[in-house]
């Protein structure tokens, strides 16, 4: 830990908001970022902005599992092309944590609609369409504890020590 090494305790360094340091966010790779081979680069924006993966799998998304994670969205009226997309071949699903997960990943994800969201984000990057918008990012931290518990088993996140903890933000 630099921390020791500088033998500086860590509210030094970050004096008083580590309310957020272990937040989580969901992330998926929807099927056309996983057809297009994109997971790979998405999975490094995350690990070099300095978030830690604490859970990852690849499925097949069943119509019961995303009527759930979509349940505002269920009466829209792009809902059933929603749910052919979605289902029509696996995502990549993550779990990634770290200070201020859930709004830095949104800011990193993009706006909704690729044509609102800026070049650098991997909407903005790698995406035209709002019906093909590349990634899921879980919009709030009451949303992302619900979209984690809802795709994921306990023991599959993983907590983990990174030796850069207090570079990365971490306790
Ligand atoms: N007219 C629309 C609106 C939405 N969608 C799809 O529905 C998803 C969910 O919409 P919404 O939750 O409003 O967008 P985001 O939160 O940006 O996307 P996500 O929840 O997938 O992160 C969008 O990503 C998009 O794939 C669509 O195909 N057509
Ligand atoms: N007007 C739309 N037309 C087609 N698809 C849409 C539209 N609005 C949203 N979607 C799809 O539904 C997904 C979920 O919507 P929402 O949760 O509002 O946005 P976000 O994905 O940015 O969180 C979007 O990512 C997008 O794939
Ligand atoms: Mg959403």
């Amino acid at each position: 830990c630099v921390c020791a090494l500088l033998h500086t305790p860590l509210s030094c360094l970050f004096p008083s908001d580590l309310a957020g340091v272990r937040e989580r966010t969901l992330i998926a790779v929807k099927p056309d970022g996983v057809q297009r081979r994109l997971v790979g680069q998405i999975i490094q924006r995350f690990e070099l902005r300095g978030f830690k993966l604490v859970g990852l799998k690849m499925l097949q998304v069943s119509e019961d599992l995303l009527s759930r994670h979509y349940s505002q969205l269920t009466g829209k009226p792009f809902y059933p092309d929603l749910v052919k997309y979605m289902t029509s071949g696996p995502v990549v699903v993550m779990v990634w944590e770290g200070y201020n997960a859930v709004q830095t990943s949104r800011a990193m994800v993009g706006l909704t609609n690729p044509a609102d969201a800026q070049a650098g984000t991997v909407r903005g990057d790698f995406s035209i369409h709002v019906s093909r918008n590349v990634v899921h990012a879980s919009d709030s931290p009451e949303g992302a504890q619900k979209e984690i518990q809802l795709w994921f088993q306990g023991q599959e996140l993983l907590n983990w020590d990174c030796c850069y903890h207090n570079i990365t933000c971490e306790l």
